[in-house]
């Protein structure tokens, strides 16, 4: 074994002489770049050829970047997810490898296991995932730290990322060519859909479950909704056999207000609508004032996971009491399988915390997916199963 890493290491040793002969006229810095390309390289190669883990750690050793990807955007990662070694793979991380790093074709070395039905490959990359989004948040939450976190903080200042960027955008109601309803956003030349017919199932699966086994007696669900978007939801909860007894609504959007104001919304009989965000009014009487609620879901946009958790963080005392039920949006990171499964175990854990327990139903959204549904606009779910989460206080806390 020892050999074969000096072997390893000598002809390493060799390629990088002959290159620097090659290279005589490149700068130090130019140099320096030549080099950690070969030990990229060779790491690579050694892992696609099935050099032993001792040979690897030799590479590794003499400086290998655990981050360098190929010309097809292959990472040390993606190349030992490709030959199906999980030790590999646990030291690969263990060294610093990055878990999210993407290929041409957009591909985590999470997505090679996933496709080669290789479970604990997989598990391996999505619980490095899972980790270090919790460190990140830990970081961040400490003050001022704000790592290349997959979910937890979002650098983008258009309307679709930046919050006072939509709210102060146009929104257009319309339909497109299928005769789907879709509310849409038109920024710096792209077009996003804030929300689309096609999730209309899930919005009924949602009502469903928020509201299935409840006892009726004392008239129907205290309901909150944050984000009325379409309104697919809040017309659901709406057609309730026993509708809503209080039904809030918040939302701040002025278009989609006007939209609600013309549909009626303002004058439906146990419907509060509360005009802005739900960080105006979380902690304010105007909401904390109405008691518990038997249901609460929220459905925001250009928020991310940072704002979602600060949401949560309110839930437990929302809830009127041990049988009230909470959902949400479950679509930060759905146009990876690999991000979404992370995401969708880190609110889990996070709620968790907070004690409350997730129970999950998978919703198969792809005869939705069938039709055309993104025309133009951006996709923003690409998963054939949407994960639908229902909390309930853990009882025990
Ligand atoms: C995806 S839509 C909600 C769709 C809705 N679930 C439905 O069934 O049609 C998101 C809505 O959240 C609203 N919104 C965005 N940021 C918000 C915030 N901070 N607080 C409350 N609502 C917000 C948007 O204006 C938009 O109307």
């Amino acid at each position: 074994m020892f050999a074969a890493d000096e072997a390893t290491l000598g002809s390493l040793e060799d390629r990088m002489a002959e290159t620097r002969q090659d290279k005589k006229l490149l700068s130090d810095d130019d140099e320096d770049v030549e080099q950690i390309i070969q030990l990229g390289q060779a790491l690579i190669h050694a892992i696609l050829e099935g050099q032993p883990t001792s040979a690897i750690q030799v590479i590794i050793d003499a400086g290998a970047p655990l981050w360098f990807q190929d010309d097809d955007g292959w990472s040390p990662l993606h190349a030992a997810a490709s030959v199906q070694n999980d030790a590999l793979m646990q030291l690969l991380l263990e060294e610093g490898a990055v878990w999210n790093q993407t290929d041409n074709l957009g591909n985590t070395a999470g997505d090679i296991a996933l496709s080669l039905d290789n479970e604990p490959c997989y598990r391996r990359i999505r619980d490095a995932g899972i980790r270090s989004e919790l460190l990140l948040q830990l970081l961040s939450s400490r003050g001022g730290f704000e790592g290349d976190s997959l979910v937890l903080k979002s650098t983008d200042t258009s309307a679709f990322a930046s919050t006072d960027a939509f709210l102060s955008s146009k929104l257009r109601y319309t339909k497109d060519k299928n005769g789907q309803a879709i509310c849409l956003l038109e920024s710096e030349g792209n077009e996003v859909g804030v929300m689309m017919g096609w999730e209309r199932e899930i919005m009924q699966e949602t009502v469903r479950r928020l509201c299935a086994d409840r006892e009726d007696s004392a008239g129907g669900p205290k309901v909150l909704n944050v984000g009325f978007g379409l309104g697919i939801i809040d017309t659901f909860f709406q057609g309730l056999p026993t509708p809503p007894s209080l039904h809030v609504i918040i939302e701040p959007h002025p278009d989609v207000l006007q939209y609600m104001r013309s549909e009626g919304w303002y004058e439906k009989a146990g419907v509060k609508i509360l005009e802005g965000k739900w960080q105006d009014f979380i902690e304010s009487d105007a909401l904390m004032g109405l008691g518990g609620f038997d249901a609460v879901y929220t459905d925001t946009f250009s928020e991310d996971y940072e704002a979602l958790n600060r949401f949560f963080a309110h839930v437990p005392k929302l809830l009127a009491g041990p049988s009230s039920r909470f959902s949400f949006f479950n679509g930060l990171g759905a146009t990876n399988a690999v991000f979404y499964d992370v995401y969708t175990r880190l609110s889990e854990l996070h709620l968790s915390d907070l004690g409350i327990d997730v129970e999950w139903e998978d919703v198969d959204v792809a005869e939705a997916q069938g039709v055309d549904r993104w025309g133009k606009t951006r996709e923003y779910f690409a998963m054939r199963l949407y994960r639908l989460p229902i909390g309930k206080r853990n009882v025990s806390t």
